[in-house]
């Protein structure tokens, strides 16, 4: 692809769902069909195609998104395959933010799960229009009806049935073109199609009229041949469907079996007929450095503006995923990239490389639509803009978000400590939501991440990758503080301090409020106090110090020297003294009489609070929610269906530690289940 290519025929496609409901399992086969590989590898055999990475193969879980590309019907697909897991949300997150469409896939047994509705709320909020795959039809007690009904009841979507699948006939029937579609070969690889048998046409007939009436709603022609009993050409029901699924207004459902190599192709045509194009979406907006937005129309012409969002280490080397927006990038191009503070820093990129799984193709040029992997940057990060040093922009940031867990970590041999850093370095640039802390006290380091499973993944990857063996302590809940009550606090500060063989006088006075907010406000400075004697103004340098001691000041609350949250802090009045009030003097007495007015107040210490989703088999539920209960959980919502009990609760993480082994042992290994970060809160 290059200037000039017909973006049309390209789709960039994400595949997401709740862990186990078979994405690796069906995106091997939409690469073995298209052609792009040449044989099925299977997750039980740890032989997955996009599962490149040893853990991976290891845990029978995708960490690390691949993108890989493949064609069909003479289209790109470009497709990335996302974790379920939800240590690892960031990488769907990043995901979503640079695709144009997405399948998600769902267990024909169990329909909608927690992940699932984690992966709609993300793609929700970048309006992806959405294919749905319910998968393993196969399996006893599958319900494609029910798995339907949960994406409108549990999801709020609007589920429109296209194919239907018969397992026992290992056939789909088209609800569009009325074909009943067989798959043959060793691995269903033939795909034919008959004119579906009166009998079974006739009992899909409610599932049609779903289908009609859906696409109806988008074409007027067409609502006057559905309307009056007509039966309406093919070609037109899908180009309403198209109109509707870009839209979002309706979800297309297609069902069968990735394992059974059953209904996976009429995947692949409706990602082609119903999911957008890069030119299909609304144009990406961008700040300009001056504060103004500009719109990015999808064109290869422009200058060049493009979303670094994943840094990976390959063969050694630093690679950045980039999405283009708009322009054209070729060897050896400079680029800048716009830092928050103002300041634009300036790389070259080496080479481009086209992406598949794991092998890299080089590339001449790519432009506006791409997904590349660009070789060569030294500074760019997930979430940066790369652009054209005439015209610096930002695309909108992807949201990092709160690791909550952390272990102190230590290498096993103390001369390893350099390479333990610089490992630890490399794995942070790929993983936002990794982080390394020194705690202050104690002098240890403190590696946070999202959860257990994310924690102990890199501890293998640091022995895999990097030959080293990590000591680590007990896994601790990161915390926070907030005010028990409002309180006010003063100081004035007055200190002589020689410089420069100079006795020098600093001196101000400040009084500040606090005020404990409502959970989740967060953190609110408030610094434009009144200033005394009157008719005198803080100096730029002096307003920045108040702000600073105030922002400051809210690192270490009053009880345990957590960081402070859902607390208003108000610098309310200072008073200045002339020269001696200079800005390291007003920072102190700011500084102070905040500490005052939090100790007066009090503190109130605050833990991470997890919303989880325990899936478990029915016989198992007695136990399991009794084991909730001895951890204190808050039973939210609960509920059978089909031998499987789910629940739904929050419960803080301290007492979730160690809970995936203990659901092991209840349920035999059978239970599952996801947790996010809801919110820091007393319980
Ligand atoms: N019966 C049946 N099993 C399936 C089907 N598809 C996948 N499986 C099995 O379900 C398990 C999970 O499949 P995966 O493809 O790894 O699921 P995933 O969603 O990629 O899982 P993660 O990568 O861990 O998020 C594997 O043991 C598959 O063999 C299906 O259509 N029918």
């Amino acid at each position: 692809m290059s200037k000039g290519h017909d973006l049309s025929r390209v789709r960039n496609i994400g595949i997401a769902a709740h862990v186990d409901a078979g994405k690796t399992t069906l995106t091997e086969r939409l690469l073995f069909y298209s052609g792009a590989s040449h044989k099925i590898g299977e997750v039980h055999d740890g032989q997955a195609h996009m599962d490149y990475l040893a853990e991976e193969q290891a845990h029978g879980i995708t960490i690390m998104s691949a993108v890989t590309k493949l064609p069909w019907r003479d289209h790109v697909l470009q497709l990335i395959d996302t974790p379920g897991h939800v240590d690892f949300t960031i990488e769907v997150e990043r995901s979503m933010r640079v695709l144009d469409g997405c399948i998600v896939v769902l267990d024909g047994v169990r329909g909608v799960e927690p992940q699932t509705e984690t992966v709609w709320r993300q793609r929700s909020r970048f309006n992806l229009p959405t294919l749905f795959f319910v998968n393993k039809m196969d399996r006893p007690g599958a319900d494609y009806a029910h798995a339907l009904e949960t994406v409108r009841k549990q999801l709020g979507g609007e589920p429109v049935p296209v194919t239907v699948p018969f397992p026992g006939r290992n056939a789909v029937v088209n609800l569009v073109t009325g074909e009943l579609l067989g798959f043959g070969g060793d691995q269903g690889e033939t795909m034919t199609g008959e004119t579906c048998d009166p009998a079974t046409w006739e009992s899909l007939a409610g599932a049609r009229e779903t289908l009609l009436l859906a696409a109806a709603e988008a074409d007027e022609a067409l609502a006057e041949v559905v309307l009056s009993g007509g039966r309406p050409e093919p070609e037109q029901v899908w180009s309403a469907l198209r109109t509707a699924t870009l839209g979002g207004r309706i979800h297309p459902c297609f069902g069968g079996s990735a394992l059974r190599n059953l209904g996976v192709q009429p995947v692949l045509d409706a990602v082609v007929r119903l999911l957008p194009s890069p030119q299909d979406r609304p144009p990406a907006t961008a700040r300009r450095t001056d504060g103004g937005t500009v719109t990015l129309p999808m064109e290869p012409e422009g200058c060049l503006a493009a979303l670094a969002f994943k840094v990976q280490m390959w063969e050694g080397r630093r690679h950045v995923f980039t999405r283009i927006y708009r322009g054209t990038l070729r060897p050896g191009d400079p680029v800048v990239i716009p830092r928050p503070d103002g300041s634009l820093v300036q790389e070259r990129v080496a080479r481009l490389f086209d992406v598949d799984a794991h092998q890299k193709n080089r590339m001449d040029e790519a432009s506006a639509g791409q997904i590349v992997l660009l070789a060569g940057l030294r500074h760019a990060s997930t979430g940066d803009t790369l652009c054209c040093p005439e015209e610096p922009l930002t695309l909108e940031r992807i949201e990092a978000l709160e690791p909550v867990l952390g272990l102190a970590v230590e290498p096993a041999s103390a001369q390893d400590e350099e390479k333990l850093l610089e490992a630890l370095d490399k794995l942070q640039q790929e993983d936002p939501t990794l982080r390394l802390f020194e705690d202050q006290e104690t002098g240890q380091r403190v590696l946070r991440g999202m959860g257990e499973l994310h924690l102990q993944i890199v501890f293998e990857r640091l022995e895999r990758e990097f030959g080293l063996r990590v000591r680590a302590g007990r896994p601790e809940v990161v915390r926070r503080e907030t005010l028990a009550g409002s309180a006010e606090g003063e100081a004035s500060i007055q200190r002589l301090f020689e410089q420069e063989h100079r006795q020098l006088e600093l001196r101000a006075d400040a009084r500040v409020s606090v005020t404990p907010l409502e959970r989740g406000a967060g953190l609110v400075t408030e610094s434009n106090p009144v200033v005394l004697p009157e008719g005198q103004q803080l100096s730029p340098l002096q307003a920045e110090a108040v702000a600073a001691a105030a922002r400051d000041a809210a690192l270490t609350g009053p009880l345990a020297g957590y960081p402070l949250q859902d607390v208003q802090i108000r610098v309310e009045q200072v008073t200045l003294y002339g020269a001696p009030s200079a800005p390291p003097a007003l920072y102190q007495a700011v500084s102070t009489a905040i500490r005052k007015a939090m100790a007066n107040a009090g503190g109130i210490l605050l833990r991470p609070i997890m919303a989880v989703e325990v899936v478990v088999p029915e016989e198992n539920f007695g136990s399991v929610l009794g084991d909730l209960q001895s951890r204190q959980a808050t039973i939210q919502a609960s509920a059978i269906h089909g031998g499987t009990a789910t629940a739904r609760c929050t419960c803080a993480l301290d007492r979730l530690l160690g809970y995936t082994t203990d659901l092991r042992s209840l349920t035999h290994g059978r239970g599952q289940f996801t947790m996010r970060f809801e919110r820091f809160d007393t319980e």
